[in-house]
């Protein structure tokens, strides 16, 4: 018989507990060499919490882990971790005012000299090119690491991780803040490490990503483990059916259906010679009650810029917003939220969420004063508005009193859209409403967004995902600032992804 090389990983009979909550019910995970397998799961599923019992950051409360067939090291012994995995978050870990080189070598930084006090930075630069060399990643190891993009940031990272030894990394939604082109790179630098037999762990709620780039694929439900299996042997709607538990009636990306546009009323939201020097050029945007205009564009189109100029973090250098007919002052949040304007920000853990406080405060919290000064909120409408968002937007929590910091990625996320929602907002701004939430959560979170419409408000989503513009009744691509295409509902993938890269201009 053949010698089999031991698995990269082996998770067995994993068990983890917070409080109440049993996060991983005796699941298993078997990674081999050179694999790249994904894992995936609904928010809430337990991926996240087995990736820190596999870092060594959660100590389970049963269940082996073994890494090339030997025991895993002590709890606690960082360093020895270290040697065997490493997980690039979709949030880099590398310190960002730090230089590339400083950032590879930290916590294990060389005197020059034997007994030498002194740091030899000219050293630390030449060991730092080197080894970037060695894994082929072509960064400036003198470059601070805030100044590049997430995507040399994660390749940063897994230079690191490989320096340490690891033959197992970890990408949690590495995707998330990279365009189409930084996924084909990335993807492309992993395959060419995996024919080096580095292992990978894949966590995405993208399955197409699943499909383009791994071979096995493991599901979780509920905190157990459902299948593990060949990914070309699994067909989409099978996969979703083992993460929902529920036979799927296909999962055909829908168009918004029939509009409910109210043409000839007055626009909710209008924006006049809009603009923000070096982000986008003048805008003339109007949208209607009963409509969702989508406002698509990769990383650098100005998309995400409008977004924050819209909700007053970003004070335009020209141009004007009404909403309503009414003006709005322009770089304050208080104003917009006063005139009605409501906002999904990209980043939660930035500008969204208290995550000491109950699911139920961090969803009213820009609606106390509807529900009653500070200090006399009235608990039972505070938990009435929560009860009714954990109900719509199907957020997994043991309920409204549960803190935000023991949720889920994506129900965190669920709970940042509830906020938005909590004012009856007049025109609702969403940036990529969808990201890190799952499949059957994006269908219900977006049915969400087309109900706000519906009931006569203006909705705007900001995002490159095609499944999130396809709720939408037009579509404006941005390409450098300008937008560069119009769409009415039912265009199709190609065109308008060509259009958000620039290509074959229309208007
Ligand atoms: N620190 C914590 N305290 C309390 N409960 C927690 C904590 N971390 C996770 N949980 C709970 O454990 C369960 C699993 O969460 P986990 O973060 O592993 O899910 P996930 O599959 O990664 O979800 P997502 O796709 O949303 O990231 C959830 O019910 C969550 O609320």
């Amino acid at each position: 018989m053949a010698h089999q090389a031991p698995p990269a990983v082996e998770a067995e009979g994993i068990v983890k507990r917070f409080g109440p909550t049993l996060a991983l019910d005796g699941v298993r995970l078997t990674v081999a060499p050179g694999e790249a397998h994904a894992l995936v799961g609904r928010n809430g599923a337990g991926k996240s919490t087995l990736v820190g019992v596999l870092t060594g950051l959660h100590r389970p409360d049963a269940g082996t882990v073994t890494f090339g067939g030997e025991p895993a090291p002590a709890f606690g012994s960082t360093a020895a971790w270290q040697s065997k995995v490493a997980c690039v978050y979709q949030k880099s870990m590398v310190v960002p005012d730090l230089t590339v080189a400083e950032n590879l070598f930290l916590n294990r930084f060389e005197t020059g000299r034997p007994g030498g006090r002194l740091i030899s930075w000219p050293r630390l630069r030449r060991r730092a090119a080197e080894l970037l060399a060695e894994y082929g990643v072509s960064v400036d190891p003198t470059a601070r690491a805030k100044d590049l993009p997430v995507e040399q940031r994660q390749f940063v990272e897994i230079a690191k991780a490989l320096s340490f030894g690891a033959r197992l990394i970890i990408l949690d939604e590495p995707t998330a803040q990279l365009d189409a082109r930084g996924i084909q790179r990335l993807f492309g630098k992993l395959r060419e490490l995996q024919s080096q037999g580095v292992a990978f762990l894949f966590i995405s709620h993208h399955l197409q990503e699943v499909y383009e780039l791994c071979t096995t694929v493991t599901v979780y439900r509920d905190a157990r483990h459902v299948l593990s299996a060949p990914v070309a042997a699994l067909a989409k709607d099978d996969l979703v059916a083992a993460m929902t538990g529920e036979a799927t009636s296909g999962t055909a990306a829908w168009h918004a259906p029939a509009s409910k546009v109210r043409k000839d009323a007055e626009p909710v939201l209008r924006t006049e010679g809009l603009a923000l020097d070096g982000e986008f050029d003048p805008l003339d945007l109007e949208v209607r009650p009963g409509e969702v205009v989508g406002l698509a564009g990769a990383t650098a189109s100005g998309n995400t810029a409008l977004g924050e100029t819209l909700a007053g973090l970003r004070k335009a250098t020209a141009g004007r917003i009404t909403v309503r007919g009414r003006a709005v002052r322009p770089g304050s949040v208080p104003h917009a939220l006063d005139a009605g304007i409501g906002y999904i920000p990209e980043d939660r853990h930035l500008q969204g969420l208290v995550l000491d406080r109950s699911v139920a405060e961090n969803a009213t919290l820009t609606v106390a004063d509807q529900l009653g000064p500070w200090g006399t909120v009235l608990p039972s409408r505070t938990r009435e508005f929560a009860r009714s968002m954990i109900a719509s937007l199907d957020i997994k929590t043991q309920g409204p009193q549960q803190k935000v910091s023991g949720l889920s990625g994506g129900n965190q996320q669920k709970v940042v859209v509830a906020r938005a929602l909590a004012r009856g907002p007049s025109a609702l701004i969403a940036v990529r409403p969808t990201a890190g939430v799952d499949v059957k959560s994006k269908d219900a979170l977006l049915g969400v967004v087309r109900r706000v419409a519906d009931e006569g408000s203006a909705a705007v989503i900001i995002s490159d995902e095609l499944d999130d513009l396809r709720v939408c009744d037009r579509v404006l691509a941005l390409f450098h600032g300008r937008v560069v295409a119009t769409f009415g509902s039912g265009w199709s993938d190609r065109e308008l992804v060509a259009a958000m890269e620039g290509v074959g201009e229309r208007e």
